[in-house]
């Protein structure tokens, strides 16, 4: 489902850091401490991949950052110029399942976080439409969701979340469902998105392979409760494309990422 947050926005106009969370704790009501203290700082128009092992945390830490969970301790702190002036929203979400309403058409979805915004209806279509162009989905806007292939299903989540202009995307395993050819696909259409929008991205994924073909800056974290446990750099020559996965650039990042990870999951692994 797409979401918007404003409730933890600050007023730093000026902030280079569009997301920082300081110090973070979170601990479920049945006691679970999923994450902490969890530090993360963003910069405006990062796009930064959050890996870790299964039920660490990855997603617990993308909801503080979204407004859709209170911290426990610790602070989060989002700088958004769209939702300070008004003109839009401070994040957007896309989560693994596309939750699309099953009885409006793409065009109905996509413009649902619009109306919800009482943005006026003349308003409405010209920028859904915009979106679905942007996402490749033009010529799908009255398709019902069970028309779309997976893909498509997630194209359209991707445009809602879009729709509202948000400084930050957020996409929580957005393509962990979808075949290697579609998923690959979308990694390039998202990258596009990314450098054309200029948006600040956090994606969360199991996959090493995604996040160092995707971020400029990947964060391994450890077994729950969530921290921080490494963080690389991935500078590799942009635009990427399909080739950057046959470098041999690519493949060292992978491995020296895929260590850290099992260096995580098994901290006596390498001693
Ligand atoms: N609403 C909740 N109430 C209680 N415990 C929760 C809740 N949500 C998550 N947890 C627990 O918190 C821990 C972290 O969960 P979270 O979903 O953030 O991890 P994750 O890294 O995203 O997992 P996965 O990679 O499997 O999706 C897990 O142990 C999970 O069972």
């Amino acid at each position: 489902m797409a979401g918007s947050a404003a409730s933890n926005v600050t007023d730093d106009a000026a902030a280079e850091a569009v997301v920082r969370l300081q110090a973070v704790t979170k601990r479920y009501r049945n006691g679970v401490l999923a994450l902490g203290p969890f530090d993360l700082t963003v910069k405006r128009g990062e796009f930064v991949a959050l890996v870790g092992p299964s039920g660490c945390g990855k997603s617990t830490a993308l909801r503080l950052v979204a407004g859709l969970a209170e911290p426990s301790s610790g602070t989060v702190r989002i700088a958004s110029r769209r939702a300070r002036s008004g003109s839009g929203h401070a994040i957007g979400v896309v989560f693994q399942e596309p939750t699309l309403m099953p009885w409006a058409s793409v065009r109905g979805n996509v413009g649902l976080p619009l109306k919800l915004s009482h943005v006026p209806r003349a308003e409405i279509e010209p920028r859904v439409m915009a979106v679905l162009a942007q996402v490749g989905l033009r010529d799908f806007a009255g398709a019902m969701p069970r028309e779309l292939s997976g893909g498509m299903k997630m194209r359209a989540a991707l445009a809602r979340a879009l729709v509202t202009d948000p400084d930050i995307l957020l996409l929580d395993e957005p393509f962990a469902a979808l075949d290697e050819i579609t998923r690959f696909r979308l990694n390039n259409d998202l990258l596009m998105l990314w450098r054309e929008l200029g948006k600040t991205v956090i994606f969360v994924t199991h996959s090493v392979y995604e996040s160092v073909y995707l971020a400029q800056r990947v964060l391994v974290m450890t077994p729950r409760p969530g921290k921080i446990a490494d963080e690389f750099g991935i500078n590799a020559a942009e635009p990427r494309g399909e080739a950057f996965r046959m470098t041999a650039d690519y493949a060292a990042h992978c491995r020296v990422v895929a260590e850290a990870l099992a260096r995580t999951a098994d901290p006596t692994e390498g001693r």
